[in-house]
């Protein structure tokens, strides 16, 4: 299977803190490789370097064999990296079906022609459609984000996302705040996406994880102490050690 993501010696520090110290991880093609680690170790910081919201102090980042490390949010975009943004980023007083048509439109936009305009325009929205009848918001169409359910909007975050068609998502916490039934129904659409996106996956919620992950890398103190697959993860007793008082989350 190739690489997708590769990361080598990533370092962030915030004055006199360490917050990411030399990571080192592969994403490959058509894998959710978890990151997970206890509160302070790093996650978020490591999601900031990935898609250029936050400059390395050093390190190197490739997607799909391209060096990305130095370059913009949107040229990594634009090379198929894509982030769950904040729920606070979805227009809240437009329909399901507009958020997700104009993040196509974006996706689109520079393909525009006068001439084709009528026929692109309809093609977009086709797709808008299409993509939401296929997702857990299938009757939710022409409701404003604004009547959604807060799990409702964190599928339609993982929409507008996915309507960029990225090749590598990273996912920062989809499973925050969400109850049983809607987590079920995230985990659903996290197991289509993986037909599509290979994906970093930054989550708390251990059920999710070990129901989702292919491998997992588990960061400590800004270090990646241990990497594997869902049953070395579970035995190891590096990360067992780490996640000491919260034992049972690893069972
Ligand atoms: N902008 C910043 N300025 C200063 N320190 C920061 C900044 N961002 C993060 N940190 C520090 O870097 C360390 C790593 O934080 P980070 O948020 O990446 O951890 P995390 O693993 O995502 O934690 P959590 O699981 O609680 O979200 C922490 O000690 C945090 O306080």
């Amino acid at each position: 299977m190739s690489v997708i993501l590769s990361i080598e010696g990533l370092v962030k520090t915030f004055g006199g803190l360490i917050a990411t110290d030399h990571v080192s991880l592969e994403v490959r093609e058509g894998e959710i490789h978890a990151l997970i680690g206890p509160n302070g170790a790093g996650k978020s910081t490591l999601i900031n370097q990935l898609c250029g919201e936050l400059v390395s102090d050093a390190g190197t980042i490739h997607l799909a064999g391209k060096e990305i490390t130095g370059l913009k949010v949107p040229d990594r975009v634009a090379l198929g990296l894509g982030r769950t943004f904040q729920i606070t980023s979805l227009l809240d007083e437009m329909t399901v079906l507009e958020n997700v048509g104009m993040a196509i439109q974006v996706r689109e936009g520079h393909n525009f022609r006068i001439l084709d305009l009528v026929s692109r325009r309809r093609t977009i929205w086709q797709e808008a459609e299409q993509r939401i009848a296929d997702s857990g918001l299938s009757t939710r169409a022409g409701i404003r984000v604004a009547d959604l359910s807060h799990g409702e909007k964190k599928q339609l975050e993982l929409l507008v996302a996915l309507a960029m068609k990225p090749r590598l998502l990273l996912l920062d916490e989809p499973m925050a705040g969400l109850g049983h039934v809607e987590s079920q129904a995230m985990i659903g659409m996290l197991r289509e996406t993986r037909k599509t996106a290979a994906m970093l996956l930054v989550e708390h919620d251990m059920e999710a994880v070990f129901a989702l992950a292919d491998r997992i890398s588990v960061l400590v103190y800004g270090r990646v102490i241990a990497s594997g697959t869902v049953d070395e993860i579970r035995n190891n007793p590096a990360v067992r050690e780490a996640y000491l008082g919260a034992e049972d989350e690893l069972c």
